[in-house]
């Protein structure tokens, strides 16, 4: 059994003219969440989606639960909701969940199982188009937890969402962890960190740090992780 679920060595990207990943190396650990942090533009969703296999790199190698990133046997294994919601927005949540069920060759009760993990039972009947943007993300979020994949990259889940909904996803991804599936979950909120195992602090496609919240509260001398954020990237560019 390979302990890391992911292992990133010397990614270099180039979207358009900007050298976005500029030779990251990093490692995710299994059964855990690791939160991919950084400001905007700083190349999360990049990072993703070379880990989900779609992004096309320069060089490096991208290692996802022991094969090549976006190897066919990780199809299954690896569940990965985008920013932008991928459900049809003219069919209702149920219709939605039933459909990825059966693409995914799974029965229809899964789709229900994953209909009640999101909260969404109560909007089964409801057209996907008329929710919100919170509640469409976890359409896409049901649709991925199908499957029982064994990694979920979920690229800012959270954005757009109120408190209480913020709290019950992430309430979610522990229950997940805690049943062993890997999450590596992007955001730029820094309270959000507080709750993963493991933070990647990324800017400018750099690695900034890689320790878990009680050590990034050490490293930079205060509780506060937005405030512990700006003195390591201060420190880094110094
Ligand atoms: N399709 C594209 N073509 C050219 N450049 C792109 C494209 N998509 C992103 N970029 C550039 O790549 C860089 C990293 O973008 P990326 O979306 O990975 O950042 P991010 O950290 O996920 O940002 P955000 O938090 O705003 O989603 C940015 O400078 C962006 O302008």
């Amino acid at each position: 059994m390979i302990n890391n679920a992911i292992e990133v060595e010397d990614l270099h990207v180039v979207r358009g003219t900007a050298h976005v990943l500029p030779g990251l190396s990093l490692t995710v650990p299994r059964g855990s969440i690791t939160g991919l942090l950084g400001p905007s533009g700083c190349g999360k969703t990049t990072l993703i989606r070379a880990i989900a296999g779609i992004q096309v790199v320069r060089s490096g190698t991208v290692t996802v639960l022991g094969e090549p990133a976006g190897a066919p046997a990780n199809r299954a294994r690896v569940g990965y909701v985008t920013q932008a919601s991928s459900v049809y927005p003219d069919l209702t949540v149920r219709q939605n969940l039933a459909y990825f069920a059966d693409l995914s060759g799974v029965g229809r009760d899964a789709a229900e199982a994953a209909m009640r993990q999101v909260g969404l039972d109560s909007q089964a009947d409801t057209l996907t188009g008329s929710l919100s943007g919170g509640q469409r993300t976890r359409v896409s979020l049901a649709a991925a937890l199908l499957t029982d994949c064994e990694l979920l990259l979920l690229d800012e889940p959270t954005v757009g969402l109120d408190p209480v909904l913020r709290r019950d996803l992430w309430n979610l991804f522990r229950r997940l962890a805690d049943g062993g599936t890997t999450l590596l979950v992007s955001s730029h909120v820094m309270d959000e960190a507080a709750r993963c195992d493991l933070v990647l602090l990324l800017r400018e496609g750099r690695l900034l740090s890689r320790a878990t919240p009680d050590e990034l509260r050490s490293a930079a001398g205060t509780d506060d992780l937005e405030e512990a954020f700006l003195l390591l990237a201060e420190r880094s560019a110094a």
